[in-house]
């Protein structure tokens, strides 16, 4: 890997970094296709793309039955983790869960009510990689948040991985289904004879799920894009090099559409950094999707003239993962609010949230953490304000209504609250 220079990067250079939809873009078209042949041709379409995108000749399409017994068969230390990840996920979920509440606002009654969707459901990729942990990530909030019906989606196989089922049985899922990709999402959003249609739909996955979640959005709801792995690590020249560049290829693995980015002030550890990741990339199982994801135009190791201007820059690209290695990381991380969610010091790894601190993994890519965090319980609920006024508190506030219903022209609306007082 080389190392670059923020301030010698051109203008097209620099933009790549922050312009990271482009491989989600690439594919926008032919989801389109595929996401309106699932709207006609429902399960008809799932097989057909089951056999085209994975190879696959799909039998049943509900798995249910499966989940269960997948549970019983892993091995034992496999079903351990999986539920010791599960509780952490389950025990900070439920810290979010929201309270009604109501207060007397001078004579006005005043509340907002929470309550869960209908359904939801739920992407748990595994294109190239299996992913049980992204099924604990997307069912449990859904039902901590006690949505009734949570339904999986995950790629049909020859045999679907068993502890992704497993992971999903242990979440409390109510439905599998055995489809995945854009067609899943499809499925997911508008229903099939045998995949029933869902409030929402959530869960990561690879460019083509996220252009199709880009495409069903209005039509239902969704979390946000959760796509291919982002990771910054702000350094500063006491970082470790070794972990810096472990915790960067590590989201590199995920993807060769992955963007992995290390900056710091000091030269030194950039160079350091190259170097290791150069070395802890060789021989690995995954080496070709890792070199891929480094050769990426938004992927680098960066070299700033001063953390000031590699705190603006790590803002500027708002990561689905902050990881901060450097001496005053929590003033650091004042000055950078846009990441998913952040790892702060030498002993948080990146790796921990993705499994098994209980945070949430499903996080937002492509810069959107700019404006949205990552999957909560907060993105099951609905609310609902209530408010209930006396005679006294209408009267009080009639005035203000009646003024400003008038100066938008709505008679109605006025003479709605002066006839309270004929
Ligand atoms: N942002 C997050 O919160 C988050 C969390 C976990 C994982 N991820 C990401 O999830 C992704 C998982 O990717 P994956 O590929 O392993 O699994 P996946 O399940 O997302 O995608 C596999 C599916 O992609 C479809 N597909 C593959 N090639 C296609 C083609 N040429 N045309 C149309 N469809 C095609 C197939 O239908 C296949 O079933 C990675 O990008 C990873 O970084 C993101
Ligand atoms: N890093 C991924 C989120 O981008 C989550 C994950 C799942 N498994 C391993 N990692
Ligand atoms: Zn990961």
């Amino acid at each position: 890997m080389n190392v670059r220079t923020i301030a010698d990067l051109g203008p097209d250079e620099r933009a790549a970094f922050f312009d990271r939809d482009a491989g989600v873009d690439a594919v926008r078209d032919d989801v389109r296709d595929i996401v309106s042949q699932v709207h006609e041709e429902g399960d008809v379409a799932l097989r057909r793309f089951a056999e085209e995108f994975d190879g696959v000749s799909v039998g049943n399409i509900d798995i249910t039955d499966a989940a269960e017994r997948a549970y019983e068969e892993i091995d034992d230390e496999v079903r351990e983790a999986i539920e010791d990840a599960a509780a952490n996920i389950r025990a900070f979920h439920e810290r979010q869960v929201p309270e009604d509440w109501h207060d007397d606002f001078e004579g006005r009654e005043l509340g907002r009510r929470y309550q869960p969707l209908d359904s939801a459901g739920v992407y748990a990729p595994g294109g190239t990689a299996a992913y049980p942990s992204s099924a604990l990530m997307g069912v449990i909030p859904a039902k901590v948040a006690g949505v009734e019906h949570v339904a999986v989606a995950t790629p049909p196989a020859e045999e679907v991985n068993p502890v992704t089922l497993a992971a999903i049985h242990v979440a409390g899922a109510d439905a599998v289904y055995q489809v995945g990709g854009a067609q899943a999402i499809a499925a997911l959003a508008y229903g099939t004879e045998t995949v029933s249609a869902t409030d929402i739909v959530v869960g990561p996955g690879n460019r083509w799920v996220t252009a199709a979640k880009a495409e069903v959005r209005g039509d239902v709801a969704i979390d946000f894009l959760a796509g291919p792995s982002e990771i910054m690590v702000v350094a500063d020249g006491d970082a470790d090099p070794e972990l810096v560049a472990a915790d960067l290829v590590a989201q590199a693995e995920h993807d060769e559409n992955a963007s992995v980015v290390a900056v710091t002030d000091d030269e030194e550890l950039a160079e350091q950094v190259a170097a290791a990741v150069d070395e802890q990339v060789d021989g690995r199982e995954r080496e070709a999707v890792i070199r891929a994801a480094l050769d990426n135009d938004a992927s680098g190791v960066l070299l700033a003239r001063s953390m000031s201007e590699a705190v603006l820059f790590a803002e500027e690209y708002a990561a689905e993962h902050l990881s901060i290695q450097a001496d005053d990381d929590e003033s650091l991380l004042e000055r950078i609010p846009s990441a998913g969610s952040v790892f702060l010091g030498p002993y948080s790894p990146v790796a921990a949230g993705d499994y098994a601190t209980g945070t949430n993994h499903v996080l937002p890519t492509g810069g959107s953490a700019r404006v949205t965090g990552g999957l909560s319980v907060d993105t099951f609920v609905r609310s609902t304000t209530v408010q209930r006024l006396s005679a006294e508190s209408l009267d009080d506030l009639s005035d203000t209504i009646t003024t400003l219903a008038e100066a938008e022209g709505l008679e109605a609306h006025a003479e709605s609250v002066r006839k309270r007082f004929e």
